[in-house]
């Protein structure tokens, strides 16, 4: 008798697989997912929460579908038949904190490089206002002041997914983990990418005009 769950089925997860394959794909041409940084995911199931995330230590630009792991709330991994028990993306607890707090269906961490030196530039937080591109992550043009959260980075995901839970603002789709990364997140995996890409953009911005 197999613990594995049977209510998830594995050509859904394999589906995800292959869609999160495509978005790696393209975040490591982006230059985002350097060497195996990065990781992507998307809920599979709400109750319970299941998300089908990256497998780690993968390179993220030659990801396969079944290169892909299941995860419960905690980022723990959970046994589904007929799926590979791949070790899952070492930042899927806070992916599956994220998930259960904003309720967006898909999560994106890149290691870009302006995301990192913002949060160095700024730890209490990017200050951004009269942009265009802010529209981009549900924001105002003008006269909206949006505030890109950072945090302190941690290997504890429970400690990273408290730290996060404190800085969140419902208003703002993304967050900087200080001296690491990048998560932004959304409806769907194509609209995570579409924040990500704005998010960036906007950091971009916001260094070369200080
Ligand atoms: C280049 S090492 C980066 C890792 O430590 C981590 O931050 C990362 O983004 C990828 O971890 P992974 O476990 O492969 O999902
Ligand atoms: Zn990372």
């Amino acid at each position: 008798m197999s613990s594995a769950e049977t209510t998830l089925a594995a050509d859904r997860v394999h589906a995800a697989g292959a869609r999160l394959a495509v978005e790696a794909a393209r975040f490591t041409g982006i230059g985002w997912m350097r060497g195996t940084s990065g990781n992507i995911s998307e809920v599979v199931s709400r109750d319970p929460l299941r998300l089908a995330v990256t497998a780690s230590g993968l390179d993220k630009g030659e990801l396969l579908p079944t290169d892909v792991a299941v995860v419960g709330p905690r980022g723990e991994a959970v046994a589904v038949e007929g799926v590979l028990p791949l070790r899952p993306s070492a930042e899927a607890g806070l992916h599956a904190r994220v998930a259960a707090l904003t309720d967006a269906d898909a999560v994106v961490h890149v290691h870009a490089l302006n995301a990192v030196v913002a949060g160095h530039r700024w730890p209490g937080g990017v200050l951004l206002r009269d942009v265009e591109t802010l529209k981009g992550i549900g924001r105002l043009a003008h006269d909206d002041e949006v505030t890109i959260p950072v945090i302190r980075n941690s290997q504890d995901m429970d400690e990273l997914g408290d730290w996060f839970e404190a800085a969140y603002d419902p208003r703002t789709p993304a967050v900087i983990v200080a001296d690491h990364g990048l998560y932004a997140w959304g409806t769907d995996l194509k609209h995570a990418r579409h924040v990500t890409e704005c998010v960036e953009w906007l950091l971009a911005y916001k260094l070369a005009t200080a």
